[in-house]
């Protein structure tokens, strides 16, 4: 299974989570908007797809920037997520598809229950941010 997400990164530096909701499996935990890659797409155009969907925002392909992955199980499958920076879009984030949003500093990020998978993004996103 092919997940991909976005760290969103505003101009002073802080980044948007958001908070799974109830029912969804690892609901209460935070992450980076995104979702699974459907067959015939793109990652890039999955994720530009997700963050409409989840937070009604525009993002152009070429703003999504690759910053690392991690593997692991997730919904009794093997995942393989990647993990893009967006510096640019259009539109506020809106909590279309999650209990909260919340923009964090890389310190607050590294406090926040995250699923297994995203423990280490805080550091590769760090390293973006300073
Ligand atoms: N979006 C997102 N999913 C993540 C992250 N980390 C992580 O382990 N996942 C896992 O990746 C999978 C993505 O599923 P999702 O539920 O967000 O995907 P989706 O938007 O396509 O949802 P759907 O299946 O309800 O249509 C879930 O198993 C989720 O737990 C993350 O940072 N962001």
């Amino acid at each position: 299974m092919l997940v991909v997400a976005a760290a969103l990164i505003d101009a002073d530096a802080r980044v948007l989570v958001q908070q799974r909701p109830p029912g969804k499996a690892l609901s209460g935990l935070w992450e980076y908007p995104g979702g699974k890659v459907e067959p015939g797409e793109t990652p890039e155009a999955a994720l530009v797809r997700e963050l409409a969907e989840e937070l009604g925002i525009a993002v152009a392909p070429g703003d999504l920037v690759p910053v690392t992955f991690a593997t692991g199980p997730a919904d009794a499958r093997e995942m393989i997520l990647l993990l893009y920076a967006c510096r640019r879009w259009q539109g506020v984030p809106q909590m279309l598809d999650a209990a909260a949003l919340a923009w964090c500093d890389v310190a607050e990020l590294k406090t926040l229950p995250m699923p297994p998978a995203d423990v280490r993004f805080a550091e590769a996103i760090a390293a973006l941010c300073l």
